[in-house]
């Protein structure tokens, strides 16, 4: 370790913490070094330096403040050899990133998600009619409901199944690439780039590449295909897309670039948001006292006769708890996206080197004991106690409640689309549905859903669970059904194409 960095765990010659590195639950080993190392420490993996960053304080401070130089992606042989760099969550900092961030950050504003809040609400009640149909699906229908939502916003199509859909060829082919991404899983080119030169019969991973890029291409040339046409024969539904068909001039991008966005756009604002959902049904499942308490409140607030607007979100402070509580508890993307410094970064009295890959530990910020009365334990209270949930008396000013979407320049764009699906699909699951564990039917016994099972790629995700969805009433089920056969009109115009 070179002098100046900050601290870390001790190196090896050559290979530095390259035989300790965590092949999975990549987060927890990192918390574990940020309790030993403090909230800034380094790694090296061979001659690669990375620095682990685990407290609010230092977010705000090397990721917010220091954003124009600490917002490159690191380099990915992988990411290049799929796409070239262009899918934007991996995109290297640059014009061409500049350019496509410009168009993502019009497109997914506030005032502009807003405009999309009528296809989010019709695809929640799709969602719980879904749910009342065939509940032991319910991993499937949240899966159908989000890339159905992203689809619908970005290019104007809407999918009712799941099977034998796009979605279902998305999902294969984002298993394959996010078992190129995982760690481990292909050689470490970036830390040894003469690797590349590997022939292809000895380096199975470059074939792999080619599939996954070659697959991702074919997605997004058939939805720009579909958009454009829809297009040109005046079937316009106001998707992001066409938007930035008609100004791709003004933004600097091509056609390639464009379909990338909005490969993009799919790829990260799908997956994300339906784990959420997972990880709330299951804390529904798991806590039936907390989902008693958000119901009594939305009672008391909407009442039986009509469904929770997106209104109605703040005025339910309790629901806007356990959301909040869920995240923390189980942030989807426990170390963000990594970021790299362009320049070298003084920070207190260390020097972190141009070049460096910067890792936001979400999972230790929001876990830390010192910030969090008894982290470890799924407790919405805490956030109605003070604003982030931390201890009365903490020193909360560095504190964000989205620090899961990232940080400085490459924030998450979708947040504003993401949390509006979110308060609706919360709202209205809790008004219709009651969770609880499921029984064996053959010895009775209760099955625990575990908050504890997790599996991870790139974002965290529970494992398969039961739960035993049901209507809180009758009544409450023939209403929902009677919403959706009104939002009839509003599926109808992203139906004039099929995916
Ligand atoms: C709960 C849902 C979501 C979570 C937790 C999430 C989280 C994240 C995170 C951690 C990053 C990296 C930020 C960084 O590097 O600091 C990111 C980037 C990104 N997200 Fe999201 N996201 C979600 C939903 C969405 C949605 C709905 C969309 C779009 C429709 C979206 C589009 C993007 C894009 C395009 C980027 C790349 C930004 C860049 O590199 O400049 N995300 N997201």
């Amino acid at each position: 370790r070179e002098p100046g960095l900050p601290p870390g765990p001790p190196t090896t010659p050559i290979l530095g913490n390259m035989l300790i590195f965590p092949r999975s639950h990549v987060h927890l080993k990192f918390t574990e070094w940020a309790r030993q190392y403090g909230e800034l420490y380094s790694l090296k993996i061979g001659g690669a330096t990375l620095v682990v960053i685990s407290s609010a304080k230092m977010i705000r401070e090397v990721l917010d403040k220091r954003s124009s130089t600490t917002s490159d992606r690191p380099n990915y042989h992988v990411a290049t050899r799929v796409n070239s760099n262009l899918d934007m969550p991996w995109t290297k900092y640059g014009p061409v990133w500049r350019n496509l961030r410009r168009a993502a950050h019009d497109i997914l504003m506030k005032s502009a998600c807003d405009r999309h809040i009528p296809i989010q609400r019709a695809e929640a009640i799709k969602l719980a009619v879904d749910l009342l149909d065939r509940p032991e699906g319910f991993f499937t229908h949240i899966v159908r409901y989000s890339s159905s939502v992203i689809l619908s916003v970005c290019f104007g199509v809407h999918c009712p199944t799941f099977e034998n859909t796009f979605i279902e060829e998305f999902y294969n082919n984002q298993r394959h690439w996010d078992n190129l991404l995982k760690p481990g899983n292909s050689p470490p080119v970036d830390v040894f780039p003469i690797l590349k030169y590997v022939p292809e019969r000895w380096a199975s991973w470059k074939g792999e590449c080619d599939f996954v890029g070659r697959a991702q291409r074919k997605l997004w040339q058939g939805l720009m295909k579909e958009c454009v046409a829809r297009m040109k024969a005046g079937k316009r539904n106001d998707s992001f897309m066409e938007y930035i068909v008609d100004r791709k001039d003004k933004y600097g991008l091509n056609d390639e670039e464009v379909g990338w966005l909005g490969f993009a756009l799919v790829e990260a604002g799908a997956d994300t948001t339906s784990v959420y959902f997972q990880f709330f049904i299951l804390m529904m499942t798991a806590f039936p006292e907390v989902r008693k308490r958000a119901q009594q409140e939305i009672d008391d607030v909407v009442g039986p006769n009509r469904l929770p607007m997106l209104e109605d979100f703040e005025n339910l402070p309790y629901v806007n708890a356990v959301v909040n509580e869920v995240i923390r508890f189980r942030p989807i993307t426990p170390t963000a996206v990594p970021h790299a410094t362009t320049t070298d970064e003084q920070v207190g009295q260390y020097v972190i080197p141009k070049g460096a890959t910067l890792f936001m530990n979400v999972w230790g910020v929001y876990h830390d004991p010192e910030y969090y009365e008894d982290p470890e334990v799924f407790n919405p209270d805490r956030f109605m106690k003070t604003p982030f949930g931390t201890k009365p008396g903490a020193d909360d000013t560095a504190f964000r409640n989205d620090f899961v979407f990232g940080a400085g320049r490459r924030i998450c764009p979708g947040m504003h689309l993401a949390n509006n699906s979110i308060a609706l699909v919360v709202t209205t699951l809790l008004w219709t549905f009651d969770f609880n564990p499921a029984k064996d039917p053959v010895t009775g016994k209760i099955i625990p859903a575990d908050p504890n099972k997790i599996s991870e790629g790139i974002i965290l995700t529970p494992e398969p669970y039961k739960t035993d969805i049901r209507p809180r009433s009758q009544a409450r089920a023939e209403f929902i059904r009677k919403e959706f056969a009104a939002a009839r009109p509003t599926f109808e115009q992203f139906e004039r194409s099929s995916l």
